[in-house]
């Protein structure tokens, strides 16, 4: 039985050959992600560079000499590639597990496809096996938290942990996530929310998730 992060290696191998020639892709965050820049490295010479998400991808992009660019210097993005806390059968997700969604939303919401990989564990019939990440202005985190609890949330802050954009995470556990969508908006809605991590208005068009059996390449199941 091949254990998950092999899983997670084999979607992201997978990923690459979605990879347009002399383009530029947007590049998530993560372990998962980690594989598929490794895995992008051998052919790095064919794309004309990726946007990041986090200092972490900037830093593993330039260890594996993958050119990059800003957001601003690029007119859009064809294809963006990133992982997930889970993802359902609508391929709407719960992300943030490593404080990046905030970019990782305005790269995604930039690009004409996003490719969602994962082994087979953040498959699930309904979100919320996991807490939502919240990110807050931090002299508004004890504001947001007391709404999130009137959401029926339980909000723990993230210790010793600051976003890329300087702010702080809450990561909310027991939401109902029946609507996912009224969440996603509710959530932002608080005064002093930056974003949360669920992908609703964004979900992924494609997911490859890495099983025992294979890789699985999923589209949305309405
Ligand atoms: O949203 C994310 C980072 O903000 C990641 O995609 C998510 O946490 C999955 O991570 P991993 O690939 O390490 O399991």
């Amino acid at each position: 039985m091949a254990a998950q992060d092999e899983l997670k290696r084999q979607a992201a191998e997978k990923a690459v050959e979605y990879v347009q020639e002399n383009e530029y892709l947007g590049i998530g965050t993560g372990s998962t992600v980690r594989f598929f820049i490794e895995a992008l490295a051998q052919s790095r010479k064919r794309i004309k560079g990726a946007v990041s998400t986090s200092a972490q991808t900037s830093a593993a992009l330039k260890s594996f000499g993958i050119p990059e660019v800003t957001l601003n210097e690029v007119n859009g993005l064809p294809l963006y590639i990133d992982g997930a806390d889970e993802i359902n059968h609508l391929l709407q997700m719960i992300k943030g597990g490593g404080g990046a969604l905030l970019n990782e939303k305005i790269v995604a919401s930039a690009a004409e496809k996003f490719i969602c990989i994962a082994d087979e564990s953040k498959y699930t019939s309904r979100l919320g096996h996991v807490p939502v990440p919240v990110e807050v202005m931090p002299n508004a985190r004890s504001l947001v938290a007391r709404r999130l609890l009137k959401f029926g949330g339980e909000p723990e802050l993230r210790l010793g942990f600051t976003t890329d954009n300087g702010n702080q995470i809450l990561d909310v556990a027991n939401l109902n996530i029946s609507e996912p969508i009224k969440l996603e908006d509710a959530i932002n809605g608080i005064p002093g929310v930056v974003e949360n991590g669920l992908f609703t208005h964004h979900p992924a068009d494609l997911l490859l998730l890495g099983c025992q059996s294979g890789v699985q390449v999923l589209t949305a199941r309405v």
